[in-house]
């Protein structure tokens, strides 16, 4: 399988790393433009094209998977000309800054019958891996989740481009909410097995900067009989990041490294390896890509990662609408595009 990498900042360098740890996979070329990235391209891909535009790379061919690991803003246009080019895409997270531009993409992956995969790889971290063997056995029916992810600052880019793009509505679509919150609701989606019905949030900004992007957020997930709880905050002055989840007859909590948790086999208190020291999380990629793998050998399942596209990008608009009302409730905005589904108006 060749794929070819767009954006080689701190994400695209990751991924080069990532596929030398996956027999099977070549990474065929580099899309870079800044000289800069492509000279740090060069030298770690030697017998590799590094080129400066989707452009050339398109037109040269070659390649039947494209990796999107550009700024946000990015996403949806490069992966709309991959597939439409006949390239199966992963993409970064968020896949599209807003629920129409995502559904988009997912109908242009439909018509060309390529595969569009987000790269939610906190899908495949330890923490979700502990977090779901508690719901599915241990806890008893889930009854609450709770995700509170602190930094003292946004993640910084690389030197030659913008490393502030964060902060950038242009360039990221919105603040912390949609950067770190996407990996979040789709853990969250993962766990519950459902779309919430309502959604409520309030958002910071920077005081006196209301055109800023949201540098905390606070988002209630309602799934009816159940509620998941994200807190985010660029500014909490220090970094930790907290998991929990409660049932009916016990509950699980990591806190970082540490793991605390109480079911049918009584306390018990664990250690964490490979939490989330750094921003590339090398060790869940391969365990990432050989569920793409598995996806695209299998078109029945192509919609399992569409849906979780669509539904991540409903839930973080809903949330954004709520926290413009000033954290009303609302209920969740779109509709349900999966094939087959057919949403029935209450009579
Ligand atoms: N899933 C995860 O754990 C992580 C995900 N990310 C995601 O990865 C993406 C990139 O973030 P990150 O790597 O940190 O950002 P960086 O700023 O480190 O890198 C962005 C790179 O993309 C390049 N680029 C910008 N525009 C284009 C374009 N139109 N075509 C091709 N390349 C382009 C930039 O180069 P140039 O100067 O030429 O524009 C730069 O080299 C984001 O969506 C982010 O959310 C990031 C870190 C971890
Ligand atoms: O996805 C990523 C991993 O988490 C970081 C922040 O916590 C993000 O900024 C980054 O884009």
């Amino acid at each position: 399988m060749k794929v070819a990498i767009v954006g080689f900042g701190t994400a695209g360098g990751g991924r080069l790393s990532g596929y030398r740890s996956v027999p099977g996979v070549e990474v065929a070329a580099i899309v870079e433009p800044a000289a800069e990235r492509r000279r740090a391209a060069a030298e770690q891909l030697p017998h590799g094209r590094v080129m400066a535009s989707l452009d050339e790379l398109l037109a040269e061919g070659g390649v039947d998977v494209v990796d999107v690991c550009t700024p946000p803003a990015y996403h949806v246009p490069v992966a709309h000309r991959a597939l439409t080019a006949g390239c199966h895409v992963i993409c970064e997270k968020p896949v599209a800054v807003s629920l129409a531009d995502a559904q988009e993409l997912i109908a242009t992956a439909r018509s060309h019958e390529r595969l569009l995969y987000p790269s939610h790889n906190y899908g495949t971290s330890p923490m979700m891996r502990l977090l779901r063997q508690a719901v599915d056995a241990g806890i008893g029916r889930l009854e609450s989740a709770r995700f509170q992810i602190l930094r003292d600052r946004h993640a910084r880019g690389v030197h030659g481009f913008r490393p502030d793009w964060r902060r950038s509505r242009e360039l990221a679509g919105g603040g912390i909410l949609l950067d770190h919150g996407t990996h979040c609701v789709y853990m969250a989606l993962r766990l519950f097995g459902e779309l919430p019905a309502k959604i409520s949030c309030t958002v910071g900004r920077p005081v006196g900067s209301p055109d800023a992007v949201d540098e905390e957020a606070a988002v209630r997930m309602d799934f009816g009989s159940a509620v998941c709880d994200i807190e985010l905050s660029w500014r909490a002055g220090l970094r930790a990041n907290h998991y929990s989840v409660t049932g009916t007859e016990g509950f699980l909590r990591i806190d970082d490294d540490r793991v605390t948790a109480e079911g049918p086999d009584g306390p018990q208190v664990l250690d964490l390896a490979s939490p989330s020291r750094d921003q590339t999380h090398l060790d869940w990629f391969p365990p990432m890509f050989a569920d793409f793998r598995q996806t695209l050998a299998d078109p029945g399942r192509w919609h399992v990662p569409a849906d979780e596209i669509a539904g991540t990008a409903r839930v973080i608009e809903t949330a954004y609408r709520s926290a413009a009302v000033g954290g009303a409730p609302l209920a969740l905005v779109g509709d349900d595009t999966r094939p087959g589904v057919h949403t029935v108006s209450p009579v």
